[in-house]
């Protein structure tokens, strides 16, 4: 097999691929932080395709500020679709298979029934809107790629949910936490796991997948869970998104159905409360 370009490398998803990576002795992995590698340098891009002739481009950078991205529609349009429009047209001239990383907040929210790949997708946050217009690019310029749709990723790297109620859990006596917005956490090692599995089988089944932990929860009882699992004591009080204002409005329900994944990409999905405990145990 030739190489595997990662872009984004230096953020969560980045950082958990090069240690699943490690820990599997996956070979030919070429990470590629921003610096190295801005997805909006078309000109840098064409140069590292023509020197690693790569088997496979796996799409870790994005604009992931959501609440920011309300204000700046332009810079996370950029990146969110036109880095994925740079990166699709080089996959497609190269014959590399594409990994690209998509989310939940692409959907609306308003049901209250798991989401498959074919359910409509419609965006209510600028953030969300940008990741499905990267979506749609990708088939105009190559038919060999897979998108992974994920959510609420949280890993021992780069920021995120778990790591922002440990550090409030330890220097507030309360924390106020939204409990009518559901979904599933998603361990970014468990993401990666299922990216190199998709990558070691050599699977063809390309197309659009759903890939979160299994289960689901409210953020509220995720960060109950996160504070048992941790043994810290502060209290923490269920609100409604109502009462937590933010700029960008998030989906209410973004339980997302990964019978798709689990049957044709052939990965094993634990539960999110294991892997939480498995988080847990890597941050001690
Ligand atoms: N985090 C989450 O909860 C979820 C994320 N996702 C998706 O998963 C993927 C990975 O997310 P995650 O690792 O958590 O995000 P991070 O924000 O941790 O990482 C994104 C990386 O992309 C880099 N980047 C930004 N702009 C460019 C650019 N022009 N060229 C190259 N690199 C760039 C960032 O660099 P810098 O930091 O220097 O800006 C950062 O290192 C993304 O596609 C995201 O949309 C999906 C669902 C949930
Ligand atoms: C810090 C905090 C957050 N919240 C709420 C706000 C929000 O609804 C929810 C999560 O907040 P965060 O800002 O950590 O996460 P957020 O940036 O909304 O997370 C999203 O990121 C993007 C990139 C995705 O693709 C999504 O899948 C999702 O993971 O928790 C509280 O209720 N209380 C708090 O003290």
């Amino acid at each position: 097999m030739g190489s595997i370009l990662v872009f984004g490398a230096s953020g969560q998803l980045g950082q958990c691929l090069a240690r699943v990576a490690q820990d599997r002795n996956t070979p030919n992995l070429v990470f590629l932080p921003e610096a190295q590698a801005n997805i909006l340098n078309t000109e840098a891009l064409a140069a590292l395709f023509a020197q690693h002739q790569p088997s496979y481009c796996i799409n870790c950078a994005a604009y992931t500020a959501v609440d920011k991205a309300e204000d700046e529609l332009e810079m996370a349009r950029k990146i969110n679709r036109d880095g994925v429009v740079n990166l699709s047209k080089l996959c497609g001239e190269h014959g590399t298979v594409l990994i690209q990383i998509s989310t939940d907040f692409v959907f609306a929210g308003t049901g209250n029934q798991p989401l498959v790949e074919t359910d409509a997708a419609e965006p209510i946050s600028v953030y969300g809107l940008t990741k499905l217009e990267g979506e749609q690019v990708i088939a105009d310029h190559t038919d060999r790629y897979f998108i992974l749709r994920t959510s609420w990723l949280y890993s021992e790297f780069a920021n995120n949910f778990v790591k922002t109620m440990l550090k409030l859990g330890r220097e507030r006596e309360e924390l106020r936490v939204i409990w009518d917005q559901v979904g599933t956490p998603t361990y970014a090692i468990d993401l990666a796991g299922c990216i190199l599995t998709i990558i070691e089988t050599q699977n063809q089944q390309f197309g659009l997948y759903h890939y979160s932990n299994e289960g689901l929860t409210s953020w509220y009882d995720f960060a109950v869970a996160i504070f048992e699992l941790s043994q810290t004591t502060v209290r923490t009080v269920p609100i409604r998104t109502a009462e937590y204002p933010t700029k960008a409005t998030r989906p209410l329900y973004s339980v997302m159905d990964k019978t798709k994944a689990k049957t044709q990409l052939g990965v094993a999905i634990p539960h999110w409360r294991a892997s939480l405990q498995e988080c847990m145990s890597r941050l001690d």
